[in-house]
């Protein structure tokens, strides 16, 4: 099975102006672009005669111990996408044994997300996507609802201090979700009534001071989400987070920041093991999640490829995207001689073209 068909199934069947939303990006889409070329300048130095006939690729995440290297990243608005929505997905991530970041901007309450993943799995872990409320007491309910859902931890987008200028989304027009469709986390939320996308304001005032206000205010590990800079990879770190989460955010706020992946090597050595270090954007085969472990990822994201399962197949396309990539990487990682994750270093990857 090759994911492209599935782009293509759900390009032909999703309305143009929703296939616009997710495929596009801010500006000229050239971070976009570049997301996935990244992983084309790379090629994989594989060891020989490693003498081991079982392989293991559990992740240990957090709050989620032993799950799949292949997560699914956070993603607005499945029910426009697909009348089975979040539900669908989390079932699918859940049989996978992916772990699946629900968003704030889910058409589904995060209880029933939550609800869905445990029924194919008592154990599936859901993360809350969340982004930051402009006011405090709408942010910590939030907080609250992924808590009380059972969520395992909260993953906080911190690359959106304004909303990204998605260039067909402006062209197209499309601001609102259609009628029958809300943020339904957002529902009575202080100041924040659902129905529009422009309903989930962004916050520029958000600090390291709200990172901290988290921290201290919940039992869940917290991940920052959208971490480029080592610095900042730094600073999450003494900040508390139990997690980095590398993405440029699909290439959908900046146009101007480099791919996901060139980010990722500086991001790992600032962090230094001391928590992990996650990767999302312009993953798209088992090799692609291979060169991420190896330079430092302990687990990689993937955002389209999950939705174009979904709007193509339902829960069934979200399954197979989920179990061919792990599927490959598995055989990735037996060619490359590894057991385990772990067995991947930054050795084993190097630019195409030679290096002398
Ligand atoms: C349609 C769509 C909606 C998204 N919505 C959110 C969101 O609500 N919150 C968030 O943090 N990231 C969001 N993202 C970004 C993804 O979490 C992820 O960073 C990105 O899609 C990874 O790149 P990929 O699509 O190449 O795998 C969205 C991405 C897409 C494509
Ligand atoms: C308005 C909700 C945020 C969606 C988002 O983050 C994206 O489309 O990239």
């Amino acid at each position: 099975m090759n994911l492209r068909d599935l782009h293509e199934k759900a390009r032909r069947s999703l309305d143009p102006v929703h296939y616009d939303y997710v495929a596009g990006g801010a500006g000229e889409e050239r971070v976009v672009a570049d997301n996935e070329r990244a992983f084309d300048r790379y090629a994989l130095l594989p060891r020989v005669l490693c003498g081991g006939e079982r392989r293991d690729t559990a992740a240990d995440l957090p709050g989620a111990p032993g799950a799949s290297p292949v997560f699914v990243a956070p993603t607005a608005f499945h029910r426009l996408l697909h009348p089975g929505g979040e539900p669908a997905t989390a079932r699918a991530a859940a049989a996978e044994g992916a772990v699946l970041v629900t968003g704030t901007a889910s058409t589904t309450p995060v209880a029933e997300v939550v609800a869905a993943a445990r029924s194919r799995d008592r154990e599936a872990a859901v993360w809350f996507q969340l982004t930051a409320h402009p006011r405090r007491e709408a942010t910590r309910a939030l907080v609250r609802r992924a808590e009380d859902a059972g969520c395992t931890a909260l993953v906080v987008t911190v690359d959106s201090p304004v909303f990204g200028r998605h260039t067909r989304d402006l062209r197209n027009g499309f601001t609102d979700l259609p009628p029958g469709h809300a943020a339904e986390n957002m529902r009575d939320l202080p100041g924040a009534p659902p129905g529009a996308l422009t309903d989930i304001p962004m916050s520029p005032a958000v600090s390291w001071a709200d990172v901290d206000d988290l921290v201290r205010r919940t039992a869940l590990p917290v991940l920052l989400k959208g971490i480029l800079h080592p610095a900042d990879a730094r600073l999450a770190v003494e900040h508390g987070a139990a997690g980095v989460l590398v993405s440029n955010h699909g290439g959908r706020q900046s146009d101007a920041v480099p791919a996901a992946l060139d980010c990722l090597p500086a991001v790992a050595d600032a962090v230094a093991g001391r928590v992990p270090v996650l990767l999302d954007g312009g993953v798209r085969r088992g090799s692609d999640v291979a060169v991420a472990l190896a330079l430092g990822a302990r687990a990689v994201g993937v955002g389209r490829p999950a939705v174009w399962g979904l709007a193509a197949e339902g829960e069934a396309g979200v399954r197979r995207v989920l179990a061919a990539l792990r599927d490959e990487y598995d055989h990735t990682l037996a060619l490359c001689g590894g057991r385990r994750n772990s067995d991947l270093t930054r050795d084993m990857v190097v630019r195409k073209g030679g290096t002398w």
